[in-house]
């Protein structure tokens, strides 16, 4: 089986090819490697190859799959959980299947919300700006105890519930919202489940786990922000066009928004993962984010743990032999997934 790895990051090599190390049927799976995101300019790449592996930001729309599927592309292996970049119904169309890491390392990415929780709260990376400048005043750097709190989680998967319990072991209130959950699925985790109008309602702390779809589209928008608590924090690490950007601006303008911390950005893929210091960034709205001395931006680094990395090499190379071997994967994503 011949894979092309688009979006590339040298970091990722060695861990895959340990992993392939570790597998019995490793010299039938040849892996090429292409730092080019994938997009219809650069799908033609993958003609000769049986199956790419994409990443977040690859675009996997019905333009794509087609130049993929003329070029003989069978598998496309997603090495990330989220698939909202592929065009499934598409997919299926021309005979292409699609597969991904559904769970890889959980922890990671609700460790990585906590850290931007306790990093905002506490103004983290003021003081330390601060501090190596000499300066150890604490004006403007007053944070509140996390204890006592509530904080509401949209969407209680693997993420969420991780999250959920490293914020009982801060005596935190967990209320969540998650429509393919019964009550009785998830009061057992020590959760009240609430509605959606609920959680903006009564949350210091909203913390968005749910994939994006179009039901969940820019679900922060300026109704949803009207509904919370003034000073509200809102930490996203799912995917960025969760947050209509702009309303949330309007938010921390007036400051019914007090805090934002976000791994991920709806309009990502023109910056995440690569180095654009020497650039000028063009993305106004991205820009004026950066302004705001509570807003904290990582570039989609809450999967990026050792952990997850070695996870999600082992089960991409697993779900391409399965599908060598089978012509299926237990790990397929079809249009049965988006409902
Ligand atoms: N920042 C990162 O590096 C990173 C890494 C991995 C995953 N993610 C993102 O995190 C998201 C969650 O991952 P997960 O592993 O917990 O997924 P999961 O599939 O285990 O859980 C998602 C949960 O969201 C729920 N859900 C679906 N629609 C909803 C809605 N409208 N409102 C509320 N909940 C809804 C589902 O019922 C499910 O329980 C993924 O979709 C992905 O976009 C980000």
């Amino acid at each position: 089986m011949k894979t092309l790895f688009f979006s590339y990051q040298d970091y990722e090599r060695p861990v895959f090819a340990e992993a392939l190390s570790q597998i019995d049927s490793q010299s039938s799976q040849q892996f090429s490697w292409q730092e080019a995101h994938l997009t219809p300019a650069t799908a033609a790449l993958a003609d000769g190859y049986d199956a790419v592996c994409a990443f977040v930001n690859d675009d996997l729309s019905k333009e794509v799959l087609e130049i993929l599927a003329e070029k003989g592309v069978k598998l496309v292996a997603l090495r990330c959980a989220g698939f909202n970049n592929v065009d499934i119904p598409a997919a299926e169309k021309l005979g292409i299947t699609v597969v991904r890491v559904p769970a890889y390392s959980p922890e990671a990415v609700a460790e990585h919300a906590i850290t931007m929780i306790m990093a905002l709260n506490r103004k983290i990376h003021k003081s330390w700006s601060r501090v190596r400048e000499g300066n150890f005043h604490l004006h403007g750097l007053l944070g509140f105890n996390l204890y006592g709190r509530v904080a509401g989680l949209i969407g209680l998967g693997r993420i969420g519930l991780a999250l959920a319990r490293i914020l009982q072991g801060f005596g935190v209130t967990v209320v969540g919202y998650d429509p393919g959950m019964s009550d009785n699925q998830i009061q057992p985790f020590n959760i009240t489940p609430v509605s959606l109008k609920e959680i903006y309602k009564t949350s210091d702390i909203i913390s968005l786990h749910c994939p994006l779809t179009m039901h969940t589209y820019h679900m922060i928008n300026d109704c949803s922000i009207s509904m919370m608590q003034p000073g509200v924090m809102l930490i996203n690490t799912s995917r960025g066009a969760l947050i209509d950007t702009p309303a949330v601006i309007k938010g921390l303008k007036s400051g019914q928004v007090g805090y934002l911390g976000i791994d991920v950005y709806e309009q990502e893929g023109d910056l995440f993962f690569q180095d654009l210091s020497e650039e000028v960034i063009q993305d106004d709205v991205f820009q004026r984010l950066l302004t705001f001395p509570n807003v904290l931006v990582t570039g989609h680094q809450g999967f990026f743990t050792r952990e997850a990395l070695q996870a999600i090499a082992g089960i991409t190379i697993n779900n391409i032999i399965e599908f060598e071997q089978t012509d299926q994967c237990k790990n397929s994503v079809d249009s049965s997934c988006l409902r």
